[in-house]
């Protein structure tokens, strides 16, 4: 029974890195070599993550770092029997091992919310986990690709921006907020509500990742469900926009969202590394430096390659009233970014 479900696993995460129109698959033997770390693997997020990095077989290498906790859980995950070698380090001054040589960095690091509290009340504390994580990212392994989870993404990607290019590293290219868990809500929330089958659900969402910066485009969700009023519109939005404090206020005190958000992590991740590897046609949304609006960053459709983000689509129309969710988010977002840009600045 062990063995068919992780049977079952490992094929479907094989099948799911060969998905795009017509293109190479790779076995786990031919697949190129990657080197991915974790940072923050020892939390909430980083556990489940760093299982889900086990599984994927584009993984050569899975490094798992974390100021604490990190030798129980690479001990713990290195017994898969899957492709990659994984090494755990513990504490600042084995931060450049784990760096070194990596393709992508995931950051998971840093405090997650209590009820109450919005994703910038976490700003004090994550800001300067994540200055000091990409001062390091960018002495270690500056051409690695990096996906950035710690909150509020809407200023930490700023944050990660600039401690980039004051080391002369900074590669718009390479650089992402990761928003897929609002694309994973919007997709089962639309399916739920339509009784579609979720599997063949899409649902852009754009933005960025706090509140009404959350905009998902329902017009432009496939399947098309034409039987929804206005009235469902409005809460399907708002359900995918409240979704985080949905998590938070379940769990009472004891963190936010980790399994959900392990899951979209490693579906990006694995979005990045297909494009690393010239797989076509890999495209997610994502919080990157953008010309889409007047704002330096915003989430949309990006196409991945080898370089990173070889093309950040446009927003395709919007019905009315995406059009003034897009109006109401700007401000906000752009503070939030103004924000990071500032901290990473003035000290
Ligand atoms: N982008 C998203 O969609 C999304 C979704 C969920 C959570 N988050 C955010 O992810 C972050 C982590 O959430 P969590 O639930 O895993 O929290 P957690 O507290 O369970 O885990 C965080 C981990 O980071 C580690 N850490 C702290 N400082 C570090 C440093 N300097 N270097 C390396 N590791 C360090 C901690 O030791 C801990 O193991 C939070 O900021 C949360 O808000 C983002
Ligand atoms: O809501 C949070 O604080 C965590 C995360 O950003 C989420 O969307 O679940």
């Amino acid at each position: 029974m062990r063995t068919a479900m992780l049977k079952s696993i490992r094929s479907s995460l094989q099948k799911s890195s060969s998905t795009a129109a017509g293109c190479r698959s790779y076995s786990s033997e031919s697949a190129p070599e990657r080197k991915v770390a974790i940072l923050g693997a020892a939390g909430g997020i980083g556990q489940p993550l760093s299982l889900l990095m086990k599984l994927n077989p584009l993984v050569s290498s899975l490094s798992l770092y974390d100021i604490a906790g990190t030798p129980g859980v690479a001990a713990d995950v290195s017994h898969i029997n899957t492709r990659s070698e994984v090494v755990g380090y513990m504490g600042d001054e084995n931060l450049g091992k784990a760096l070194e040589g990596a393709d992508l960095v995931i950051i998971p690091a840093g405090v997650p919310r209590k009820p109450g509290m919005t994703r910038d009340d976490l700003f004090n504390i994550n800001a300067g986990i994540v200055k000091g994580l990409c001062t390091a990212i960018a002495k270690y392994c500056p051409h690695a690709l990096v996906n950035m989870i710690s909150n509020p993404v809407n200023s930490t990607v700023p944050i990660a921006s600039e401690v980039f290019k004051k080391a002369g590293t900074y590669d718009e290219k390479r650089l992402f907020g990761v928003t897929t868990l609002d694309v994973v809500r919007a997709k089962t929330f639309y399916a739920g509500k339509a009784k579609a089958p979720v599997a063949g659900v899409n649902v852009p969402v754009v933005g960025g990742h706090a509140g009404i910066t959350i905009l998902p485009l329902f017009s432009q969700a496939t399947p098309q469900a034409n039987n929804f009023s206005d009235e469902e519109i409005v809460a399907l939005t708002k359900r995918t926009q409240d979704g985080g404090t949905e998590v938070v206020e379940a769990k009472a005190g004891k963190g936010s969202a980790t399994l959900s958000m392990a899951y979209a992590g490693a579906i990006f991740a694995d979005a990045c590394l297909k494009g690393l590897n010239g797989v076509p046609d890999v495209v997610e949304c994502s919080f990157v430096q953008s010309n889409v609006t007047e704002l330096p960053f915003f989430a949309s459709k990006v196409r991945l390659g080898k370089n990173g983000v070889e093309e950040v689509l446009g927003l395709g129309p919007l019905n009315d009233y995406e059009k003034q969710g897009l109006e109401a988010l700007l401000p906000e977002l752009k503070s939030s970014i103004e924000k990071g840009i500032t901290f990473a600045n003035k000290s």
